[in-house]
């Protein structure tokens, strides 16, 4: 029995990536679980069957294991981490799109790593004569894994891949912040060999694009970006400061325990951010976010 992991079903198969290849599994009679049970992440056991080329292998799913986690949109099991993909020069970063981005990611108890794109441009901009990474700083000061990144030089792209290997992640982030040329840029020359998966795709017999697992930098990355609403989750009004590092680190501090961090005297976030220990905008977009919670709390 090999384990291996689920990359993608399709037209009554499975394909499976396990000791570095991919397997196109079918399932074994007497194994009864239906289609939709399957979430590409989903660990598998397979019993290898004969080769078939030097590409295909083929295997029974004999077992599957339990989740640890499954995201909806995009319907991935065990994701371990999400890559949020923000360009440092052109589209112009959205910080309150990183913020909410971070929030949903931390919500679903995933690991956020945080992606600034195009440092070839930024570095090449005269304007840019600032510390050199400030914003990035920004994140980093707060405790986040954070790179910059050239996918066009390859600058920073090796300290990334460390990140991948052996784990499942969903990439994130605005259109054009440079997912795709990141995603070709850790994986140079071996995009991932699905010959036969794309091939049957362009058959038509499906119209909707299923989510599929991708092999890159040694571990799986999926097709399709994630976390793509702008809505915050469900929560009260008190647990959004949980989402906000720098701000549960200094819990207690404040003079009321039910501060908000808003209006309340002898708060200790907003001394942080008078003292410039908080970054400005963390702070704007709590008070936004905050506006937004507390809104939907009075819907419920
Ligand atoms: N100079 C430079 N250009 C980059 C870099 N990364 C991406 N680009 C360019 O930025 C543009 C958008 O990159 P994509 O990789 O398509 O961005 P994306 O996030 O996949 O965009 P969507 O598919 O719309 O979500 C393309 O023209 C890329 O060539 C980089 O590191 N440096
Ligand atoms: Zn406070």
């Amino acid at each position: 029995m090999i384990d291996g992991v689920l990359l993608k079903g399709y037209g009554g198969f499975y394909y499976v990536y396990a000791e570095g290849r991919v397997w196109e599994c079918s399932l074994r009679g007497r194994f009864r679980v239906k289609d939709q049970e399957f979430l590409p992440g989903d660990q598998v056991s397979i019993l290898s069957e004969e080769a078939e080329g030097p590409h295909l292998a083929k295997a029974t799913i004999e077992s599957v294991g339990s989740r640890r986690n499954a995201l909806t949109r995009p319907a991935i099991a065990n994701v371990d981490q999400a890559i949020l993909v923000f360009a440092m020069t052109s589209p112009r970063p959205d910080l309150n799109l990183l913020d909410r981005l971070l929030i949903q990611v931390i919500e679903a108890d995933i690991e956020p790593i945080l992606v600034f794109t195009k440092l070839d441009k930024y570095r090449a901009d005269p304007l840019n004569d600032g510390p050199d990474h400030a914003l990035t700083d920004v994140y980093r000061n707060i405790g986040y894994k954070v790179f910059e990144v050239s996918s066009e030089t390859g600058q920073g792209i090796e300290e990334i891949r460390a990140h991948l290997a052996n784990k499942i992640s969903v990439l994130a982030g605005p259109s054009g912040a440079g997912k795709s040329s990141l995603f070709n840029a850790l994986s140079p020359g071996k995009k991932l060999k699905t010959g036969r998966i794309s091939h049957k795709s362009k058959r038509g017999r499906h119209t909707t694009r299923h989510v599929e697992l991708m092999v890159c930098a040694g571990g799986l990355v999926a097709d399709t970006p994630g976390f793509s609403s702008l809505y915050l989750p469900e929560m009260k009004r008190a647990e959004l400061t949980d989402f906000f590092p720098e701000f549960a680190q200094r819990r207690g501090l404040c003079r009321f325990n039910s501060c908000l961090h808003d209006k309340e005297p002898n708060c200790a976030i907003k001394a942080a951010l008078e003292n410039g220990e908080i970054y400005p905008e963390r702070y704007e977009h709590y008070l936004i976010f905050l506006k937004e919670v507390i809104e939907a709390e009075r819907k419920y």
